[in-house]
């Protein structure tokens, strides 16, 4: 059992602006404890009121200032509860602080770069990576993700359900034995047995979250997330089993309601904005209380999930995150306040065995069976019927084991039945009985030699050297042989890998069509290429996530050309477009770099072979050599052969280093690709929320769609007045008047893709006259048909045209 009480650490985001500095410290003792110190100077101006203190100071095990990078975070956070869960304990780590603070960051990641990913991702590599390294160990990994919002609990990785809405996600429930262990009823459980497995359920997770967030419930504000690898692992043959959990939990933000106004009881139950962290509070001071004997789990969902983690069965640490500028302060002050709590709860956490009910039963079935040989024994109840074939030449190789053994203490152990010890007794007897036979023969034969002419000594060490020899012989040539074999069968996988890879490749589509991974890139054409990367982790799983992300999100993935060019357009003025762009790019360095470690590692496969084939050709010629000059050693060391092992080991090492290379670039590629991914449903889904807005409040404010009008369908010959068309330069308009219509509309759903430093300079003259003009049409003739489909392509060539203009506009200025 470890005792500890809960780790606390504190992370401060990065401030924008930089004149907040001095408002905080952070200082280390000679026991290296950190302490952060706040401070609050009385004139503060910006209007809460401060009359008591004007510093504050909490201890921490460690702070992480501002610059703190992901790795250092992972390292001295993450890593010692990953290694305690390795080791079979139970961990969980959690981030506290008020919204915007950085707990999605430090647990999930950014959504940027690859260096940004959180403790999750680094966690379930570092996880895997150890998983790989020990092969004493039979380990089975499980993944789940659950949301907390508003006290109900949602499976985020449930595989059956599209999300669109969190209620479309399956509910959890929670369930209490009478041990009073939590089971969460409806969680699904999905193993991973790769990295790349598990990192696909954590985007799969986060997407779902992201799909099923509404403007009500900003889900990573108002809900609590709990990613969940479950460990489990038993010793080959041994029926003793070891389970443990890590929970990384991403907590809603912990934001206060103004106090003013509300008083007593009710300014304690209110302070909260989310109730379940004032229930988490509120388990957290029981726990700290010295003698109170009821914790109130059950109040709310999360401390009943959690309840292991806090005073129980685990190894819990807790980061607070801070965002330490002066409007921020005081929700900073009350989460340090709440983590000095924390540090006070002592956790007791037990390695998780349990027996295997299957292997335990095999055991008892077998003890059973000798326990009735036994007792049939004691009473004299001998069993009559004979031994079948299986049990006597199980028998025989007992025997001959037994024979073999030149330890003088083994024993014979064939059980309690008097039919084997019977067939022993007879065998021995056979066997002393053979043995007087042939030493009968012998002493006859010997005395008859003993009257021949005795064979010289000279002549018999000759003979016995030959022997030597002979099996010198014998064991290099089987040696070399299986050296062949060996070449045989790593040939034969080769070439199998090389079809099975090449037949994968023609069932892809999506990667860059400079990607090594292509068929017909330079690259794949190359076999061992292929197989060289067919050995490395798969990387075909990002094409059969990038399609199960699309399906889990439910997003449409067919178009209107209207809507598909107004979200070309929306894209493009995106933010987030900027960064999809950048890791695009890195994405496609990455997949040069990779193409270029391919090659280089099929050279170097051909140079260890070729080395390999001189080392043997070599040591065919030495052993020749030896042979024909009849010596069973070669006096001198070959120095040829020496060389050509240094050189071998240079490349095998040359070897691991790509490989290890090419691993990592693997997965950087894999995270990229999710994270865009990722932002791709992101743009996709706000596009969509954008759109409906914009014709909604469009077809509101046209005093065509409040007339009964447009619900008619437009007379076919009328339709080309009214409607703009396309042209081969894209979209233009007919010369009816109706285009004005078209951008009066325009400017009044989209957001003036100008930016406001133009309007003030002179180019803003000639932009004012074009929304006048606009301005001063008729709305009378809006061209919307009542058809949402047909309205949605009317209002996207609106948009489209609307953009083109603008930027007609800014080029000529
Ligand atoms: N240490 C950091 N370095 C760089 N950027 C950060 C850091 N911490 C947070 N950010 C950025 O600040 C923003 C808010 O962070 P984040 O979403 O993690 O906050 P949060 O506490 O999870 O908020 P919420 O309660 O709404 O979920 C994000 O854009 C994030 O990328």
């Amino acid at each position: 059992m470890v005792k500890q009480t809960i780790q606390i650490f504190a992370r401060v985001k990065p401030s924008v602006r930089k004149q907040q500095q001095g408002i905080y410290s952070i200082d280390e003792d000679e026991k290296l404890t950190h302490s952060l110190e706040i401070l609050l100077p009385r004139d503060l101006a910006d209007g809460f009121v401060n009359n008591k203190r004007e510093s504050y100071r909490f201890k921490f095990q460690r702070i992480f200032d501002q610059d703190a990078k992901q790795e250092i975070i992972f390292e001295i956070i993450a890593k010692p509860v990953a290694e305690s869960v390795l080791a079979g304990y139970n961990g969980t780590i959690f981030a506290y602080g008020q919204t915007g603070s950085g707990k999605t960051f430090t647990i999930t990641g950014g959504a940027e770069r690859y260096s940004d990913r959180g403790i999750i991702p680094r966690t379930l590599s570092y996880i895997f990576e150890q998983l790989q390294k020990d092969s004493s160990k039979i380990y089975t990994t499980h993944i789940s993700y659950l949301e907390i919002y508003n006290e109900c609990g949602y499976d985020l990785l449930d595989p059956r359900h599209e999300a669109s809405k969190l209620e479309d996600l399956p509910k959890v429930t929670i369930l209490e034995d009478p041990d009073q262990n939590i089971h969460l009823k409806n969680l699904s459980l999905h193993q991973a047995t790769t990295e790349e497995e598990a990192l696909n359920l954590l985007f799969l997770g986060d997407t779902n979250r992201m799909i099923a967030e509404t403007p009500m419930n900003q889900a990573s504000t108002r809900s609590h997330c709990i990613f969940t690898v479950h460990l489990t692992n038993k010793e080959p043959g041994s029926a003793t089993v070891r389970h443990a959990k890590l929970h990384l939990v991403d907590l809603a933000g912990s934001e206060r309601v103004s106090k003013t106004g509300v008083g007593g009881l009710l300014l304690t139950e209110a302070k909260y904005i989310n109730l379940s962290l004032h229930y988490l509070e509120q388990v957290i001071i029981a726990l700290s209380e010295k003698h109170r004997t009821h914790i109130p789990y059950r109040n709310s969902m999360m401390t009943s999930v959690l309840r292991d983690s806090l005073g129980g069965n685990c190894m819990t640490t807790m980061i607070a995150t801070l965002s330490l500028e002066r409007r921020n302060m005081e929700e900073s002050i009350s989460t340090c306040r709440f983590a000095q709590r924390v540090a006070l709860i002592k956790n007791e956490a037990v390695l998780n065995e349990e027996i295997d009910p299957r292997l335990m039963i095999i055991r008892l079935q077998k003890e059973i069976a000798d326990l009735k040989a036994e007792l049939a024994m004691a009473t004299g109840e001998w069993r009559t019927e004979a031994l079948t074939e299986a049990e006597l030449h199980q028998l025989e190789k007992l025997i001959v084991s037994f024979l073999e053994d030149q330890d003088p203490e083994s024993r014979l152990e064939v059980g309690a039945d008097m039919r084997k010890i019977h067939h022993c007794f007879h065998h021995f007897k056979k066997l002393l009985n053979d043995k007087n036979t042939i030493k009968n023969a012998i002493s006859s034969e010997t005395t008859h030699q003993e009257c021949q002419e005795p064979l010289k000594n000279e002549e018999l060490t000759k003979l016995r050297d030959l022997l030597k020899q002979r099996d010198n012989e014998i064991s290099i040539l089987s040696g070399i042989s299986d050296i062949l074999v060996n070449m045989l069968k790593k040939e034969k996988k080769k070439s199998q890998d090389a079809l099975h890879l090449s037949n994968m490749e023609k069932n892809e589509t999506g990667l860059p069509e400079n990607s090594p991974f292509m068929p017909n890139s330079p690259a794949a054409q190359s076999t061992s290429v292929s197989s060289a990367l067919s050995q490395a982790p798969d990387l075909n799983i990002c094409r059969h996530r990038s399609s199960l992300l699309h399906k889990k999100t439910g997003m449409r993935e067919e178009m209107s050309l209207g809507r598909q060019e107004a979200f070309e357009i929306f894209k493009r003025d995106h933010a987030d477009n900027v960064t999809i762009d950048d890791n695009k790019q890195i994405l496609k360095q990455r997949f040069s770099e990779a193409k270029a470690l391919g090659e280089s590692i099929n050279e170097t496969r051909s140079k260890i072979g070729q080395l390999k084939d001189a080392i043997t050709q070599r040591h065919l010629q030495q052993v020749a050599l030896g042979i024909s000059e009849n010596m069973v050693t070669p006096s001198m060391p070959d120095l040829e052969e020496e060389k050509l092992r240094s050189q071998l080991e240079e490349e095998k090492s040359r070897y691991k280093a790509t490989f290890v290379r090419l691993k990592a670039l693997k997965v950087e590629i894999e995270h990229l690709q999710l994270l865009m991914d990722k932002a791709k449903v992101k743009l996709q889904k706000e596009f969509e929320v954008w759109w409906a807005e914009e014709a909604t409040s469009l077809q509101v404010n046209s005093p065509a769609t409040n007339s009964q009008e447009h619900l008619k369908p437009f007379p076919q010959q009328d339709q080309p007045q009214l409607l703009c068309k396309k042209s081969s330069q894209g979209w233009e308009a007919d010369r009816t008047g109706s285009l004005d219509v078209c951008d009066r509309n325009a400017r009044r759903i989209l957001p003036s893709p100008c930016p406001s430093q133009h309007s003030q300079g002179p180019s803003s003259s000639s932009r004012t006259q074009l929304q006048d003009s606009i301005s001063e049409r008729p709305m009378s003739s809006i061209p919307l048909t009542g058809d949402s489909q047909t309205d949605s392509d009317i209002l996207a060539f609106i948009k489209a045209r609307q953009s083109v203009l603008q930027k007609k506009c800014l080029g000529s200025n």
